[in-house]
């Protein structure tokens, strides 16, 4: 089955579509999106604003920022937009300096940049497993734990704040052949979260991940056209997951339906860690079924 990743990612068609949640439920609350952009991440905002919160969005292209913020201001949204490369830690500390200036408060903490280049492991050079390990696994750090200092410092937490970090990352117990460095640093991103999970909770803060399988989006595109033939191969349900499917799953844990929820990761997937192939750079000659 194919999906059509232009329709699925449009704006006006995630605002437009089915949601199982109540328009205020982020009402007064501000949530703060990584990635936002394009992808997973518009998606996730999209969803938040049209429940009511107000947006903080970043991204390393204005451009793509700006885009998105002028749609929500279209809907009667509320939107700070900062281009901010999230590896690196004076951009991640004017984000969250901008964002309390802005709105005084954060409740919610969606980590979803990043990405990788699909590349048998062999081949890997130094340069590029460390861009993909900065990128995955430093970045979204940097940003938790900017986070974490923030509620720290904003005091004790009360029953209206929310607190939630969420963490986009990969299915990491299935190999996942073209894309082990993406793999290493967010099997380390799941790591982290559950061990301050436990150390972060006297801070009123829970901190969980969201495991998104193939899915739907533009990013797909980075990957050869032989692997896309193939991604339909992914899962049981035969096709990719869609960008709201993964928008759902992050207000499922952000908001308070995941109140006594911290340190899990929340698998996506249509199944894929169960059966199903995810050659992201090809398959190579071994596994030929001829
Ligand atoms: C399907 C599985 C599930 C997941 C799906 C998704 O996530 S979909 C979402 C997918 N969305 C995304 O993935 C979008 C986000 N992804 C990205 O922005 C990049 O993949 C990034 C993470 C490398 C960016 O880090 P950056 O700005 O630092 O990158 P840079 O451009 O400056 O390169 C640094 C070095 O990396 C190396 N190298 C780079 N490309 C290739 C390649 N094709 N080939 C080989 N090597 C490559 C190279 O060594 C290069 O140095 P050089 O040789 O140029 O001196
Ligand atoms: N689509 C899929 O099948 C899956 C995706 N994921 C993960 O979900 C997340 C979103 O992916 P998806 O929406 O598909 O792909 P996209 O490429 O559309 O989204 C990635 C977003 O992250 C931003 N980004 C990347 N690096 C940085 C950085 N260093 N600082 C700030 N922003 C950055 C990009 O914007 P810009 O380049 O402008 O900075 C872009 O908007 C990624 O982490 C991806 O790896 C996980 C599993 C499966």
């Amino acid at each position: 089955m194919r999906l059509d990743i232009d329709a699925l990612n449009a704006p006006e068609a995630l605002w437009a579509a089915d949601t199982v949640y109540r328009a205020d439920l982020f009402r007064d609350r501000v949530a703060l999106v990584s990635g936002a952009g394009s992808g997973i991440g518009r998606a996730v905002a999209l969803l938040f604003a049209r429940l009511g919160a107000r947006l903080v969005i970043c991204g390393r292209t204005l451009e793509k920022l700006d885009a998105v913020a002028d749609f929500v201001r279209a809907k009667g949204g509320e939107v700070l937009a900062v281009p901010t490369n999230v590896r690196e830690p004076d951009q991640v500390e004017n984000l969250f300096a901008q964002a309390h200036a802005h709105y005084g408060r954060i409740d919610c903490v969606v980590n979803n940049a990043g990405g990788q280049f699909p590349q048998h492991a062999i081949d890997f050079t130094p340069k590029g497993w460390s861009a993909v390990i900065h990128n995955n696994l430093t970045g979204t750090w940097l940003m938790m734990q900017r986070a974490a200092r923030y509620w720290r410092d904003q005091g004790a937490a009360s029953a209206s704040m929310l607190r939630s970090i969420c963490n986009i990352v990969v299915v990491t117990e299935r190999g996942m052949p073209g894309v082990a460095h993406t793999v290493a640093a967010r099997a380390g991103i799941i790591g982290a979260s559950r061990t301050v999970a436990v150390e972060w909770a006297p801070l009123g803060i829970r901190v969980n991940c969201v495991a998104p399988g193939l899915t739907a989006t533009e990013g797909l595109r980075v990957y050869p056209p032989a692997a896309q033939k193939e991604f339909p191969l992914a899962n049981p349900m035969k096709r990719p997951g869609t960008p709201m499917e993964i928008a759902e799953a992050v207000v499922y844990l952000s908001a308070p339906s995941g109140s006594f929820i911290t340190g899990e990761v929340l698998t996506v997937d249509g199944g894929g860690r169960l059966w199903g192939e995810l050659w992201t750079a090809g398959r190579p000659e071994y596994y030929q079924f001829s």
